[in-house]
């Protein structure tokens, strides 16, 4: 299985920033290389980010995967055309792991479906709206991610019950973090905790262990 993307360094800045082995990367080059296939009539990312997709995407993804790398149970909302859930599956090939993708946009999943079919990715597809099928992962997952989703007091009025049981909680967010977190901390007392990403040192993942509604909110 090996793919040539034709990429101009992105791929290599990208695999120095987050290294994988060699089986992962040649899952991630099938990856790569049917979202450019089907961006042409599906547009599932930004047709900007395509020409560094390695790092804009795949690489974004990856880190998140080094935050719990013994983590099994998977769960990615709003995944979109599959960052960060497909490549998260992808690593979890290796690991023996599974990750539940929840993408309400009927398009998306059905890319999603065929690119995780075509790299062998652990990976269950769901059209559905979060807020309609959350519940039905409390006690199920050990890691539950969310990127360019929403801001964060909906997300974590979405995950609250996973965030008080047990569930990590990881989110890439960008410049608004703080803003995000003072606002968040009007309705919720957050246990958290962040790291600079690798891809963007304006960005950071907040890692969430615990929110509990506040009293007086
Ligand atoms: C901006 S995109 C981000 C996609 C991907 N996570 C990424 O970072 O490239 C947000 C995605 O979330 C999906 N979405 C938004 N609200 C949702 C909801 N309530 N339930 C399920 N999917 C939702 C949208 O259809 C869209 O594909």
């Amino acid at each position: 299985m090996t793919v040539d993307n034709g990429d101009n360094g992105d791929r290599a800045r990208a695999l120095r920033l987050t290294p994988v082995s060699r089986e992962t990367q040649e899952r991630l080059a099938l990856l790569v290389a049917e979202l450019a296939r089907w961006q042409k009539a599906k547009n599932l990312v930004s047709s900007a980010t395509l020409a560094d997709v390695w790092t804009r995407h795949v690489a974004d993804s990856l880190q998140l995967f080094t935050l719990a790398p013994d983590a099994k149970r998977w769960l990615d909302l709003g995944s979109g055309g599959g960052f960060p859930g497909l490549v998260l599956g992808i690593c979890l090939v290796e690991t023996g792991g599974h990750i539940d993708l929840v993408e309400s946009n009927a398009r998306k999943c059905a890319f999603l479906r065929h690119a995780a079919r075509l790299t062998g990715a652990p990976v269950t597809v769901h059209t559905a709206r979060i807020e309609d099928v959350i519940g039905e992962f409390t006690g199920k997952v050990d890691v539950v991610t969310a990127r360019a989703l929403a801001p964060l007091p909906n997300l974590i009025g979405w995950c609250r019950t996973l965030l008080r049981t047990g569930t990590l909680g990881l989110f890439p967010k960008g410049q608004y973090l703080d803003a995000e977190l003072t606002e968040a901390s009007k309705y919720w007392n957050i246990q958290a905790s962040t790291v600079v990403s690798v891809t963007d040192p304006a960005a950071r993942i907040l890692m969430i262990r615990g929110a509990e509604q506040r009293a007086d909110s």
